[in-house]
């Protein structure tokens, strides 16, 4: 025997009433079951409405009976054919006429009690069951009705009445002995011993399932709802969340307590103690496999959920007075108790100089109140400080039973939560090593659960959350990048790269799910106007963990912002040289910061764009090597530009040419000038570990005098084509020499030198070509041949391919 329970929303209409008669159609014949129904979807709130209406002598609850009596009707009349439907439409208006005396009383007596609330309320069940009975037998399925209130006994508290559970165990045993069929009862309801209606509490019909399972001894209850059973984790919160296959029955308690309301701890009890296994079904998707409830845990991850409570406040007290001072506690906890106000969770430190509890935000105020005046003459005296109440928390507590004598998922939550900025304000755990609950901030709630769900059940699987600023030519491949590469990631590399946030100099954009990236475009004057500050709000305020802020402009101003990044742990991938070659105290606090604060300052392509030689420095510089000179040709524009002129075209349309190929830096007279070289020999020399300033690069600039000052790119260009000469005949000049013209830097004894160079065929960048960059470092271990490293310095593609080899490492770093 199996006791089947659908909820209110799976009958809420006949559509969905269809889908439980087909589930019950599938089940009829095979195997012996009873099945309990709510009332129909929204109905007891309804009767809950109209008693509260003619509770305070409004007329208007006739309209709310009407369409209730209505909707009925409608549904009896649709699964009962016309022939068999006398029966079920006298029942249901019978109940109408009944329920249209009683409120009349309500209205004219100004008040229901809970005991006729209780008798209100109990129409729902009735009517529900006794229509879907009448439609189940209409097919062919033989049925019986049963009203709950003959058989399930309980005392007089209504609304939350107690079973009486010998004479109902004894009543429903000898009832199921006499009747044949399959029975359809009544949930929620019961009666006293006088006979007076009463309901069993929150999740009622669940608990009637649960009553008749343990009284029958079934083989297991079946709640079908309208989820897939219970979650690793709010779904609404956590995306990534799934079913969990197997609980049990103190593991269902723990994460239902916590908010998981697919099933009621009170409503489990009966079957819990006969060891009866509960199972949560979908109705809407039947083939899937749900949650099974039993005494095992089961296999599997070490936690099986992660539930969390808002809308709770903190209520520190401390001081020297309750250190060694017998009583407090229950004084504190008693006053508490006394005045009703629930405690969610309590934490003492071992020193006693401080309680701390978490309750109900809402009794917030009055358990401060209360408080101090039970401890009026400590706090006078000094003993106690001001009692402090904290608002606006949460509780998030990871459960499983796994947690048991098994090290470690204490360690997982806290690092988790640690790494992804989220402040623990109060910590619990009992020695069931069931549940650790932590308290954050209300704000922190999203992110926490995200992070601690991937720390616990997708380690392996992770979602990095990108806000982009600069979406000109190395922004734009960057996303089509990642776009093109996604699904590969996602398969073989666990990994997920949603943007959020995009921004110009102009315009920015946010999507809270992650735009499309394979329609998505540059900002523009359909979205907001671009605020730096309301940019990094917004980042701030969505709040994900594994927050990455991606920066693909050459702008100082953003560069200056990514010390408030780094402190809100937020992790920084760029191509944007101007932070790293800033003032050297600016350098080294952004790396600092980033180690303090543990996150992620990634910055491969400020050098040779997509070639490794920032990593292979490091490398170097951490295994113990020391860097003697650096010697190097850095620009991969500059190299395009006076390797293409041994070809004889005119500088001034080579250099065009080069900007066209995205190989300059959005202005060419950037790299002309040395400017971008010295910055790339200034970051190399402080990255092996040299105080190097600015001031100590000397840079030769190619920019011709009367062109450094010219307004804007285009008259650059103009004003270039006068110089042409000049350029051929330094061209020429090398040529004579059998030479070659390469733009080079250099790092010697602590002296930087950026500038053109002829270099005779000897020479390793004789042979350079278009964008190619090279970097030859001469270190203790690499000293009669240094180490080197060549390719394409400069472009789009190359270049976005080093931002997202940043990102992606980035991701990997904080699985
Ligand atoms: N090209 C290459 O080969 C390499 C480039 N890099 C670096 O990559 C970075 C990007 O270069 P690239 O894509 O060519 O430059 P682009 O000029 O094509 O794009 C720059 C982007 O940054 C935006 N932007 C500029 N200032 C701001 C600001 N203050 N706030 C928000 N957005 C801003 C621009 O917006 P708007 O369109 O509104 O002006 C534009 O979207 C540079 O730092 C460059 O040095 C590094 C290695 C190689
Ligand atoms: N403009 C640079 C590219 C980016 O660093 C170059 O020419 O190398």
């Amino acid at each position: 025997m199996k006791i089947i329970k659908f909820g209110g929303s799976s009958i809420a209409n006949y559509e969905n009433i269809q889908k439980v008669f087909s589930i019950v159609e599938q089940k009829s014949g095979k195997e012996a079951f009873a099945l309990v129904f709510s009332a129909f979807g929204g109905v007891t709130e309804q009767l809950l409405q109209c008693a509260n209406i003619a509770q305070q002598s409004e007329e208007s609850y006739h309209t709310i009976l009407q369409e209730l009596e209505k909707r009925h009707l409608e549904i009896a009349k649709k699964l009962v054919p016309v022939q068999q439907q006398s029966t079920a439409l006298t029942f249901v208006k019978v109940r109408f006429n009944e329920l249209g005396d009683l409120f009349h009383g309500i209205y004219l007596i100004k008040e229901c009690s809970n005991r006729t609330m209780d008798y209100v309320l109990s129409f729902g069940e009735r009517l529900s069951n006794f229509i879907l009975a009448a439609g189940l037998q209409a097919k062919g399925i033989s049925t019986t009705y049963v009203d709950a209130r003959d058989l399930v006994k309980t005392d007089g508290r209504f609304g939350h009445a107690k079973v009486n559970f010998k004479s109902t165990n004894k009543l429903i045993q000898s009832y199921f002995e006499k009747h044949e069929g399959i029975k359809v009862i009544t949930g929620f309801i019961g009666s006293t011993d006088k006979g007076e209606t009463t309901t069993v509490g929150r999740s009622g019909s669940d608990y009637t399932a649960s009553i008749f399972a343990a009284a029958l001894g079934a083989e297991q209850v079946e709640i079908w709802t309208d989820v897939s059973g219970v979650m690793t984790a709010d779904p609404r919160l956590v995306y990534t969340a799934f079913t969990i296959p197997q609980l049990s029955y103190n593991e269902a308690m723990e994460l239902s307590h916590f908010g998981a309301k697919v099933v009621f701890p009170a409503t489990m009890q009966p079957a819990m103690k006969e060891d009866i296994p509960i199972y949560i079904k979908n109705t809407f998707k039947p083939e899937e496999e749900g949650t099974r409830i039993s005494k095992e845990s089961g296999e599997g991850k070490i936690i099986k959920g992660i539930s969390s409570m808002d809308n709770i406040s903190i209520l520190n007290v401390q001081g020297p007075g309750l250190v060694e001072v017998v009583g407090v506690s229950q004084r504190f906890f008693g006053t508490l108790a006394n005045n009703g106000i629930n405690i969610i969770l309590i934490s003492q430190a071992s020193s006693e100089h401080s309680i701390c509890v978490a309750i109900a935000s809402k009794d917030a105020s009055r358990a401060k109140s209360v408080i101090e005046e039970e401890f009026r003459y400590e706090i006078q005296s000094g003993e106690m400080a001001e009692i402090e109440v904290v608002p606006d928390m949460a509780v998030i507590a990871v459960v499983g039973e796994n947690m048991q004598h098994n090290p470690g998922a204490s360690g997982r939550m806290f690092q988790a939560l640690g790494r992804n900025n989220v402040n623990v304000a109060a910590i619990a755990q009992g020695s069931s090593e069931l549940n650790i609950s932590a308290v954050i901030t209300q704000a922190d709630l999203q992110k926490a659960l995200n992070a601690l769900h991937e720390a616990f059940f997708l380690s392996d699987y992770k979602v990095l959350h990108v806000f982009l600023v600069g979406v000109g030519l190395i922004g734009k491949a960057l996303t089509k990048m990642i776009n093109n590469q996604l699904g590969k990631l996602q398969e073989e590399n666990m990994l997920d790269i949603q943007i959020h946030g995009m921004a110009n100099s102009r315009y920015m954009k946010f999507h809270e799910d992650g735009f499309d990236l394979a329609t998505v475009g540059p900002p523009d004057e359909n979205d907001e106007p671009m605020d730096m500050g309301k940019f990094i709000g917004t980042m701030t305020e969505m709040n994900f963990s594994n927050s990455v802020f991606v920066d693909c402009t050459a702008s100082q101003d953003v560069a200056d912002i990514y010390e408030q990044i780094l402190d809100s742990k937020v992790g920084i991938v760029t191509p944007n040289k101007k932070a790293n070659s800033g003032p050297l105290d600016t350098y080294k606090k952004l790396k600092k910061l980033a180690g303090q604060r543990g996150v992620r300052f990634f910055y491969e392509t400020n050098v040779a764009a997509g070639l490794p030689v920032i990593n292979t420095l490091q490398d170097l510089m951490l295994s113990g090597d020391h860097v003697h000179r650096i010697e190097a040709v850095l620009s991969g524009s500059m190299n395009y530009i006076f390797s293409e002129l041994e070809k004889g075209m005119p500088f001034s349309e080579v250099v065009a040419q080069a900007k066209e190929k995205g190989y300059t830096e959005p202005d060419p007279r950037d790299d002309l000038s040395g400017m971008d070289v010295a910055r790339k020999i200034l970051i190399l020399g402080r990255e092996a570990g040299q105080d190097l300033h600015f001031e100590d690069v000397d840079i030769q600039s190619m920019v011709p005098e009367d062109c450094e000052d010219a307004a804007s790119v285009p008259e650059f260009f103009e004003k270039l084509q006068k110089h042409d000469g000049h350029f051929q005949q330094l061209l020429d000049e090398a040529k004579a020499k059998g030479e070659k013209l390469r733009f080079m830097a250099t790092l010697e004894n602590g002296k930087a030198k950026v500038g053109l160079n002829s270099l005779d065929s000897e020479h390793p960048f004789y042979t350079l070509k278009g964008s190619d960059n090279m970097i030859l470092f001469t270190t203790e271990r690499y000293n009669d041949f240094p180490m080197i490293v060549r390719g394409p310095g400069a472009g789009a593609d190359v270049t976005a391919a080093g931002v997202f080899a940043d990102i992606i490492r980035l991701g990997n770093y904080s699985r």
